[in-house]
């Protein structure tokens, strides 16, 4: 793995324009978020897709978190699978800040039609360098560099889900709220794995957990 991109300290992000300072993002990328934020709104109205009130935290709560995964990624990671990616969090917001560099690309994978929908008319109307996959995750195998998710499933049921794609060579970056250490003591009843944590970007509770291999399951 390389060791290009260390995180550092949480980054305070409060609006756009704190965003775009902390993730780097132009102006037309900004633009985009701002309709991906206006269309979970609508969408929201009518389904599940994330919390009514963080909408009101969208730069901090979806934007900057899912954006730091670029930062703490090898730079030279151009292909994403997002497992269990629901509202496109964190799959949208890469798609958008990886559209127009060569060769980038974001697998979005759900199990639920409803949430494919609304993936597939984002990716659809911002034009993003992404793929919806109707399936559930443990049943695709995709070749990527990185495969992603966040509050998809504990840790010891999303290694399940990533394992096809740790096996076909990918990195595993896992975004985690609090009690990181448990979840991964659990997933360590489950599998042999190799895995450390870094401090989240943009919770200063979470954890962005690595997972570089993933051996055989235990028998439990
Ligand atoms: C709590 S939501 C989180 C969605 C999004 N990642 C976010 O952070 O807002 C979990 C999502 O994972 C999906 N999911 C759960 N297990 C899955 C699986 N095995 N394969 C694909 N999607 C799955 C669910 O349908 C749901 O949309």
């Amino acid at each position: 793995m390389s060791d290009a991109a260390q995180p550092e300290a949480a980054v305070e992000v409060v609006d756009a324009e704190s965003f775009a300072r902390a993730s780097g993002a132009t102006p037309a990328q900004v633009a985009d978020l701002e309709r991906f934020r206006v269309l979970l709104a609508e969408w929201n109205a009518n389904m599940n897709l994330v919390g009514p009130a963080t909408l009101d935290v969208f730069w901090s709560r979806h934007a900057w978190d899912s954006a730091q995964l670029l930062q703490i990624a090898p730079p030279e990671s151009l292909t994403w699978a997002d497992l269990g990616a629901g509202a496109g969090l964190p799959g949208v917001v890469l798609a958008i800040l990886g559209k127009g560099r060569e060769g980038f690309h974001v697998h979005l994978v759900e199990s639920m039609a409803k949430r494919c929908r609304f993936l597939a008319e984002v990716v659809t109307e911002l034009a993003l360098p992404a793929t919806v996959h109707h399936q559930r995750a443990e049943n695709l195998t995709l070749a990527v560099d990185i495969v992603t998710a966040r509050a998809c499933a504990p840790l010891h049921r999303l290694f399940g889900y990533a394992r096809p794609y740790l096996k076909a060579g990918a990195l595993g970056l896992f975004l985690k709220g609090q009690d990181v250490a448990a979840d991964l003591e659990e997933a360590t009843r489950y599998w042999e794995f190799e895995a450390d944590s870094v401090p989240s970007l943009s919770d200063p509770r979470g954890r962005v957990v690595r997972v570089r291999r993933l051996g055989r399951a235990r028998k439990v």
